[in-house]
């Protein structure tokens, strides 16, 4: 029997009430497709902080350490806001572990289930026949750990910084991704104002000359801001910078419906044995507004499962048939407050877990 070893991190807010509907789902794997997936729980972010005084415990690490992938829930919330920045959930937890394992490239991809075209905020119009654009973001640099960085009284600072092989690598994460898709690349950036944005564009341009077969554009932030709600469909991977990456990537989950459906991967380079380490998360937080009131969506926890089982363990087979199972449960109309709409079936977390959970066991 095949054996996975993974360190599972719930975190705060609905990350634990998401959690445990992904391990009811990867029961049902285990049990349909004789695998084992070993799991070892670990405190991360407040809950951490609560517990042993820190976001990110060296014990945390060790375990993640002597993991095969990293399951994340979520991490952050009010209760953590005065503490000093580095030491809250979001930079004292997420980051550093990010930066610790060398997670530079982030996979967010945003589909929209056609079940689901009332809930996205656009018009059915807008949204065209289908919407499958995957957002490849760079995850490890960038003004999010450029340095210096600091905060006197009466000014504050971050710097943003790119080096020429941080996008060389993301770049070559995308054109990959784009080869076996639409074949289509949108390198994001703002080369009209900031001078990381300079060499990230001639870098991209570099790479890809390696990739004549995939068509590349250049869009200004802004621009594609804007470009995601009025025209979706024209994208196939878009390619973008870690703080670009991350108000992008929002943008196009909530098009797809709901945060709580949009999954992510943040892989490292492969590894010896050409499987890559990597930690899968939900793209969106903690929903302080929702937490402890078994609501929240767990979709986007599922899909990160199922995201590890596919990238970390090369289990395409168990990652299709979570995602058929969603796709099922969808159209049998049953629906989390997220993303409901007249003449659905509401449910809660724990009971959305279980339907896909019993699909997936067949
Ligand atoms: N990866 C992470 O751990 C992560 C990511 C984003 C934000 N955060 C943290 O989470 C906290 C809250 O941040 P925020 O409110 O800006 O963003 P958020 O993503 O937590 O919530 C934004 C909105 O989306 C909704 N939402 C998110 N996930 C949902 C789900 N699964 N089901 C239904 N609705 C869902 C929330 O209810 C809220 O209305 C902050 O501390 C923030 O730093 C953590
Ligand atoms: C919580 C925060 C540090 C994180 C980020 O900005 O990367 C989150 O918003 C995300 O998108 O994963
Ligand atoms: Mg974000």
């Amino acid at each position: 029997m095949k054996e996975f070893r993974i360190a599972v991190l719930p975190g705060d807010g609905i990350g634990p009430e998401v959690m445990q509907e992904a391990l009811k789902v990867l029961d049902a794997v285990e049990q349909r497709f004789g695998i084992r997936c070993v799991r070892q729980d670990a405190a991360v972010g407040g809950a951490a902080i609560d517990a042993h005084g820190s976001a990110l415990p060296e014990a945390t690490i060790h375990t993640c350490e002597n993991s095969q992938a990293i399951l994340f829930g979520s991490v952050g919330g009010p209760k953590w806001e005065h503490l000093p920045p580095d030491q809250q959930p979001e930079r004292g937890a997420l980051l550093p572990l990010r930066k610790h394992f060398g997670l530079y490239a982030n996979l967010r991809p945003a589909i929209i289930f056609p079940q689901l075209r009332d809930a996205s905020p656009l018009k059915p119009e807008i949204i065209g026949s289908q919407l499958d654009i995957l957002v490849v973001r760079e995850l490890t640099g960038g003004i999010y750990f450029g340095q210096p960085k600091g905060i006197e009284s009466d000014r504050a600072y971050d710097t943003m910084i790119y080096t020429r092989l941080e996008v060389e690598r993301i770049a070559r994460v995308a054109f990959e991704a784009a080869r076996s898709r639409g074949k289509l690349v949108h390198s994001i950036d703002k080369s009209n104002v900031l001078n990381s944005s300079i060499l990230w564009r001639e870098v991209v341009l570099e790479v890809a000359r390696d990739y004549p077969d995939v068509e590349l554009k250049h869009l200004y932030v802004d621009n594609a801001a804007m470009q995601l709600v009025v025209r979706p469909s024209q994208f196939d991977v878009i390619l973008c910078g870690n703080l670009f990456g991350d108000i992008l990537s929002d943008e196009a989950a909530m098009i797809t419906g709901s945060l709580g459906m949009l999954p992510s991967a943040s892989i490292a380079g492969s590894g010896s044995d050409g499987i890559p380490f990597g930690l899968y998360e939900p793209s969106g937080g903690s929903a302080p507004d929702i937490a402890g009131h078994g609501v929240a969506n767990p979709i986007a926890q599922i899909l990160s499962a199922a995201m590890m089982l596919k990238y970390s363990f090369g289990q395409d087979e168990a990652y299709q048939t979570i995602f058929t199972a969603i796709s099922d449960v969808l159209s049998e109309g049953y629906r989390t407050g997220d993303i409901a709409s007249d003449g659905t079936t509401r449910v809660g977390t724990a009971e959305m877990g279980d339907l896909i959970a019993g699909k997936v066991r067949g």
